[in-house]
Parts: structure tokens; C-alpha cells; sequence
């Protein structure tokens, strides 16, 4: 039998309900900073983490620029997020309009960075989903290099590994280790079960008391 797809293991998802799931795990530690927030507030994350590492660029004025960035994104997959891991760089926009649009042809997922991205005005109003701490016209190239991809990365403290799933929505961005993602699934579907009773019986008594009395969630 195929696996299921994300979709329909989590058909109703959203950042914090999976945190809470991870909550009830004990893995408490899967959010990314607050400051890591979506380029528009339609913008959303669900997919697998396809993961690139950049740091510091070894020359100002490579000749062959850009050779990590090309080589890495030659192998992400459909459905797949792209995690950009630099560190925090505030050095240069390490995602623009010819990246996505490659990504879009590809039909990749989305794309999460602790960095910043530039061509903003370009990707606010369209449809592929794109994550950062903010934006600068400054290019990458002399600037930062990509030099891993598929390896695990860290950002904001949270490890993030190829394959783990990413949820992401204007509350920011929890990570899913791979391992529990069927459990997670679980939980939040029982949690989106007690909310919408909750959410019912507090519309109704306006007692939030009562509520959680009967429910046991917030
Ligand atoms: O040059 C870059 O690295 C990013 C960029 O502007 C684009 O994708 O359009
Ligand atoms: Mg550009």
C-alpha cells in the first residue's frame, strides 16, 4: 500500500497545533524564533525538509559564482520545502524571483530560510510560500556560498533534517521530526476533535471555565 500524503495525514494543520502535539511528546524545543515569519499571510507551510547550509562566501569575487546554490537545487523534489540555513546571516537575500520560479516549474513546496531574501515585491503576492526574518537587496554572490545540502541543518537552535516535516503559518514555524510524524498526525486530529467541541460549547456559555472543565484543552 503508498504511504499517505502529508495532505491527507494532517487535513486540518496549523503551527500550533502541531507544537502542541510535539508538547505532549515531550519535544519541546520545535519552533523556530519568532522573528522567522511568512513574506504574506496566505502564505503556508506543509512538506519535507529538502535542507541547504551557507556560510560566509571564501571570495568576494568568485569566477564561477553561484556553483553550491545550482548544484543543490538541481536535486529538489516536488513537495519538498527548501531550508536555507545560514546561520542568521543578515549578509545578503539568499532567495529571489529566479529561484521560485524554478522551484514553481518543480512544483516544490515552499521555501524557509533564518536569513533574508530580496525581490520581495515580486513573490508577496503570489502563491509559492517563502519564510524569513526579512529582506535586502544584497545578492549572495561574494556574499555567502552554499556548501551542503542534504545534511541536517540547525536553525534557531531547532535541528532540522531532510525529510522532517515542516508546518508553517503566521504563527511561525514548528518542525516535525520524521520518526513521529504518524503520531503527530494522531494527536492533532484528536486536538482539532476537542477544540471544535470546545470552541461550540465556549460560543455558546462564554465561560472558558466550563469549558476546559468538559474538554481539557486551550
Ligand atoms: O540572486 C539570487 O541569489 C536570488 C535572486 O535574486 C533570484 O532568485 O532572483
Ligand atoms: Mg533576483
Amino acid at each position: 500500500m503508498s504511504q499517505p500524503s502529508l495532505r491527507q495525514l494532517f487535513p486540518t494543520v496549523s503551527s500550533a497545533l502541531a507544537a502542541d502535539a510535539l508538547d505532549h511528546l515531550n519535544l519541546t524545543n520545535q519552533c523556530l524564533a519568532p522573528d522567522v515569519v511568512p513574506l504574506s499571510p496566505s502564505h503556508t507551510l506543509l512538506g519535507r525538509a529538502f535542507c541547504l547550509r551557507a556560510e560566509p562566501a571564501r571570495e568576494i569575487r568568485p569566477a564561477v559564482p553561484y556553483q553550491g546554490l545550482l548544484h543543490a537545487m538541481e536535486h529538489v523534489q516536488a513537495g519538498e520545502i527548501v531550508v536555507f540555513g545560514t546561520g542568521r546571516s543578515g549578509a545578503a537575500g539568499v532567495w529571489g524571483e529566479l529561484i521560485t520560479t524554478a522551484c514553481r516549474t518543480r512544483r516544490v513546496a515552499g521555501a524557509l530560510t533564518d536569513g533574508l531574501i530580496r525581490d520581495a515585491a515580486k513573490l508577496a503576492g503570489g502563491p509559492f510560500p517563502i519564510f524569513s526574518r526579512g529582506t535586502v537587496p544584497y545578492d549572495s554572490k561574494g556574499r555567502l556560498d552554499v556548501v551542503a545540502y542534504g545534511e541536517p541543518v540547525t536553525l534557531d537552535g531547532v535541528p532540522i533534517r531532510p525529510g522532517d516535516v515542516l508546518v508553517g503559518d503566521l504563527d511561525g514555524v514548528t518542525v516535525i521530526p520524521a520518526e513521529v510524524t504518524g503520531r503527530v498526525a494522531e494527536l492533532v486530529a484528536d486536538k482539532v476533535a476537542a477544540e471544535d467541541a470546545f470552541r461550540a460549547a465556549v460560543a455558546e456559555s462564554g465561560s472558558l471555565a466550563d469549558a476546559f472543565r468538559r474538554y481539557g484543552v486551550l
